[in-house]
């Protein structure tokens, strides 16, 4: 299997001196296409840092980020955003829709800004999937949370892109609320051929993915497979004893 996304040796230090922050230190991981991949790990840990920089929207301290073939280049950012425009969708976590569009102005952004014609029938099929048919005259204050967040996939997904990238999709929604907006997440794996790693520090959504990475201070701290809730809290036992006093 081909590698659509990879990472290699990324570090990243925020600030200078004593107030130096290493967010991740050395990190390197691949992701083949049309998987499901989670990042595990306490706030801090450096989920949102890697997630960031594997999509280009921050440049490492030093390492080097492939996707699709394309080593990113970071210091040109005209470049750097047309491979994110036409390889990667991000959902952020929580209501960052333009709060004057509608629920479809919002979806079709990303494709709008790149010239490109709205495909119809896509289109449909998309909020069809992700149960957001009703809501799309709509602004987002007018929505519930859990519904702005689906919209946040549904825009992710329209432009079809290879990757998406979710960072903590499902922050501060309620906990059926947030499997079921990881389990889109997984749809777009399934139905739509996509390849997804999203962050997260619940163990429940991560336990929905293929492969879950661990992250502690920075770093890669284990790797699981076909993960179910028992085996993914087996490797976390496993971390805290061998980080542990002796
Ligand atoms: N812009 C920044 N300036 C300084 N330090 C930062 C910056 N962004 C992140 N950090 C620091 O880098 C470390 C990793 O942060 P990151 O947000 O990647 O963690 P995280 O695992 O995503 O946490 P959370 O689950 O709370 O989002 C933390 O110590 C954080 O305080």
């Amino acid at each position: 299997m081909t590698d659509i996304l990879s990472a290699s040796s990324l570090t990243k230090v925020y600030g200078e001196g004593p107030l130096a922050v290493r967010a991740l230190n050395d990190v390197s991981l691949a992701f083949p296409r049309g998987r499901f991949a989670a990042i595990l790990g306490p706030s801090g840990a450096g989920k949102s840092a890697f997630l960031h920089i594997a999509g280009g929207l921050d440049a490492p301290t030093s390492g080097s980020v492939t996707v699709a073939d394309l080593k990113l280049p970071f210091a040109d950012e005209e470049a750097l955003a047309r491979i994110r425009s036409e390889h990667i969708g991000f959902v952020f976590p929580g209501e960052n829709l333009l709060p004057h569009q509608t629920a479809r102005q919002n979806i079709e952004l990303p494709m709008r800004l790149r010239g490109e014609k709205l495909d119809e029938g896509w289109y449909s099929s998309v909020v069809r999937t992700m149960g957001v048919a009703g809501a799309m005259d709509e602004l987002p204050a007018r929505l519930p949370r859990a519904m702005q967040q689906r919209v946040a996939v549904a825009r992710a997904i329209l432009g079809r892109p290879a990757i998406i990238l979710a960072d903590d999709p499902a922050h501060s929604l309620d906990a059926r609320a947030s499997l079921e907006i990881v389990e889109l997440l997984r749809l777009c794996v399934r139905e739509f051929g996509q390849t997804v790693l999203m962050s997260t520090q619940d163990l429940a959504e991560a336990a929905l993915a293929e492969r879950v990475i661990l992250f502690s201070d920075g770093g890669v701290a284990g790797e699981i497979s076909d993960p179910t809730p028992v085996s993914i809290l087996t490797a976390l036992e496993a971390l805290s004893l061998r980080s542990g006093p002796g």
